[in-house]
């Protein structure tokens, strides 16, 4: 295990200085992304391999047109379009196709990849007829760009330290790894003492990408399209696996479900404003994300310095017992509450 530790750390670091943009023989800055301005409450992008029904998907969800057609790299930039949804808005990027060696900088991968680094949801778009080996390759590599789908941040708290060697502790019966393990990956980092404590059972991998930091943790749904062209059977065992929604975009189905099943992962809280004496405002709900949703999260949407003034804030809804509830900064939100900001005079 100590052997399969420092091994793992190596190809780690290997994979870091491919994607460092200064060693990247063919010029050029390799981990940009596409000069797109992120707009809305949310984004979302599309990737996938060519001619899967990208730019089709786009064009139907918002309208705005995207060029599709039945030849390989048809689109050769990021075409953004925004959907609303319950009152929010929501930015998808339709984006060129990738191939195999995107992230090691084939055709325009690495920008698309860069790109759906920023996306709080990545819609990964297979053809029904290819699903299995193209979703492997494109995991594959997301993965190697420090993207971790459908997956949470590690709990491994990792503490440097000036001596004292390595400390492992952790409360798992069984871990996955051991304190030689844990010593080999550090070594391989010229880290010889540190504190490193495991809540949950999680593997050299895992340790790996908190030792590297700058991994993004990103929900993703495999939307897959072009059902149109299988039976209802075939149909029937997609639609169990987890986070696989079919759809036919050129026929526009299921493109509702879609839609609704991006909304859960997105995980985001509406917050309704209300001023002081008037009813609250339910067409333009403040949008927040379910990792940051509290009082001060809150005001900070809407302006900058009103934190300053906050005295305490009036809320309706489900976070709340009494309606309205006095809170204070951190109480947490609910999707759909109402909040009145009391200020300080
Ligand atoms: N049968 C069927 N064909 C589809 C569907 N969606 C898209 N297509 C067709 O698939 C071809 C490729 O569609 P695009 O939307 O250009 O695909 P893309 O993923 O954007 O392709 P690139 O931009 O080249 O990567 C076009 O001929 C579309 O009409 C679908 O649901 N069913
Ligand atoms: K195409
Ligand atoms: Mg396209």
């Amino acid at each position: 295990m100590g052997h399969l530790g420092a091994l793992k750390a190596k190809l780690a670091k290997l994979r870091r200085e491919l994607l460092e943009p200064s060693t990247g023989a063919k010029g050029g800055p390799g981990g940009e992304g596409f000069d797109v301005t992120k707009v809305g409450d949310a984004r979302v992008g599309f990737v996938g391999f060519p001619s899967v029904g990208k730019s089709t998907l786009l064009t139907k969800l918002t309208g705005t047109f995207s060029e599709a057609a039945n030849y390989e790299f048809t689109t050769l930039t990021c075409i953004p379009g925004i959907v609303r949804y319950r009152g929010a808005k929501i930015q998808m990027l339709d984006l060129p196709g990738i191939i195999e060696g995107a992230k090691d900088g084939k055709g325009r991968g690495r920008q698309v990849i860069s790109t759906a680094r920023t996306c709080n949801l990545i819609l990964i778009v297979l053809d029904c007829l290819k699903p299995l080996t193209h979703k492997r390759l494109i995991e594959h590599e997301l993965e190697g760009f420090g993207i971790r789908l459908n997956k949470k941040p590690p709990n491994i708290t990792f503490r440097k330290k000036d001596r004292g060697g390595i400390n492992f502790t952790t409360t798992v019966a069984n871990p996955k790894m051991d304190l030689d393990a844990v010593k080999a990956v550090c070594s391989e980092y010229r880290i010889h003492n540190a504190d490193i404590h495991m809540t949950d059972d999680h593997d050299l991998d895992d340790l790996v990408d908190v030792i590297e930091g700058s991994r993004v943790y990103v929900p993703a749904i495999y939307v897959i399209n072009k059902i149109d062209q299988i039976t209802i059977e075939e149909l029937e065992v997609m639609d169990k696996l987890p986070h696989y929604c079919p759809i036919c975009a050129f026929h526009e189905w299921n493109l509702d479900g879609l839609v609704e099943m991006a909304w859960e992962y997105l995980d985001l809280v509406r917050v309704y404003t209300k001023p002081k004496g008037k009813l609250p405002d339910f067409n333009e709900p403040v949008v927040l994300h379910r990792q940051r949703c509290t009082v001060e999260d809150f005001c900070n949407r809407i302006h900058k310095t009103l934190i300053k003034q906050f005295k305490y804030a009036l809320v309706w809804g489900s976070s709340v017992k009494h309606r309205p509830q006095r809170v204070g900064r951190d109480h947490v939100l609910h999707d759909e509450d109402i909040v009145q900001i009391v200020k300080r005079i």
